[in-house]
């Protein structure tokens, strides 16, 4: 497997500009990044200019969650930007899920921009079991609400789902093939899990089908960045690459 084929995707958790620029500089092997919504709110759309200007892919992670006709227009407006991959939270209920698919389509096509693929968060990957049961009251085990969310997502017409590495084997398996599967809560051996509860190695993640994974702190909060980015691609190179599509 060479570079190119690495699907990881960094997240650029951090509080301002000048952080995020002084971060895409320590990694210029990183050609995907993620924006979420500590920077967005803090940068506003600037933040994609400026990845855009070094042909970086973009994943706009605002993870929507309203009523259909709010999500529909934040999507049509993040559509606008021409970002690769965006999020809405699948309980958002299926009204909320296609009137979000629809708008990406629509707000892309009035700025003359390929559409993002809209991917819906099935469980965040901070939830425990004891959680998902204890304090969000869900009688399902966790995996079995994980798959509805992805399914639903899939019915309403989105391009794919977010969920931990521990249950995108079951999503493969179960979802159509080109149904795009993102895991975060991917941890090397050698780090600290931190908040993520459901977590599995970066190989272990590819191995069970995941399309990309999102790598943050394990890679920007170590005390050498780029070692720690190619100790990861080093341990996916050793691995089978069947599993790997590309986005496009
Ligand atoms: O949508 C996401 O990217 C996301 C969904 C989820 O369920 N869990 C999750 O951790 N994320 C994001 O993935 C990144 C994980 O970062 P690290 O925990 O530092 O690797 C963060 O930017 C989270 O916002």
């Amino acid at each position: 497997m060479n570079d190119e084929k690495i699907k990881i995707i960094v997240p650029l958790d951090v509080p301002d500009l000048d952080s995020a620029i002084a971060l895409i500089n320590k990694l210029p092997q990183v050609t995907f990044w993620k924006v979420g919504l500590e920077l967005f709110t803090s940068t506003g759309p600037k933040i994609l200019d400026i990845l855009k200007s070094r042909q970086k892919r973009i994943f706009l992670d605002l993870k929507f969650h309203d009523i259909p006709n709010t999500v529909a227009g934040a999507c049509r407006a993040a559509a606008g930007y021409g970002v690769d991959l965006l999020t809405i939270h699948a309980t958002c209920g299926s009204d909320a899920l296609k009137a979000a698919a629809e708008a990406v389509e629509i707000g892309a096509q009035k700025a003359g921009t390929k559409p993002p693929q809209l991917i819906a968060i099935t469980l965040l990957t901070s939830i425990s079991p004891r959680q998902l049961a204890f304090d969000l009251k869900i009688p399902l085990e966790l995996p079995e609400f994980a798959l509805e969310m992805a399914l639903l997502a899939e019915k309403s017409g989105l391009n794919g789902a977010v969920c931990s590495p521990q249950e995108v084997q079951q999503l493969r398996e179960t979802c159509k093939s080109d149904f795009l599967l993102v895991c975060p809560g991917v941890r090397p051996t050698w780090s600290d899990k931190g908040d993520q509860k459901r977590s599995l190695t970066p190989s272990q993640a590819i191995t069970a089908g995941a399309d990309y994974l999102v790598i943050g702190r394990p890679i920007t909060a170590a005390a050498e960045p780029e070692l720690a980015w190619n100790l990861i691609v080093e341990e996916l190179k050793t691995f089978p690459t069947k599993n790997q599509r590309p986005l496009d």
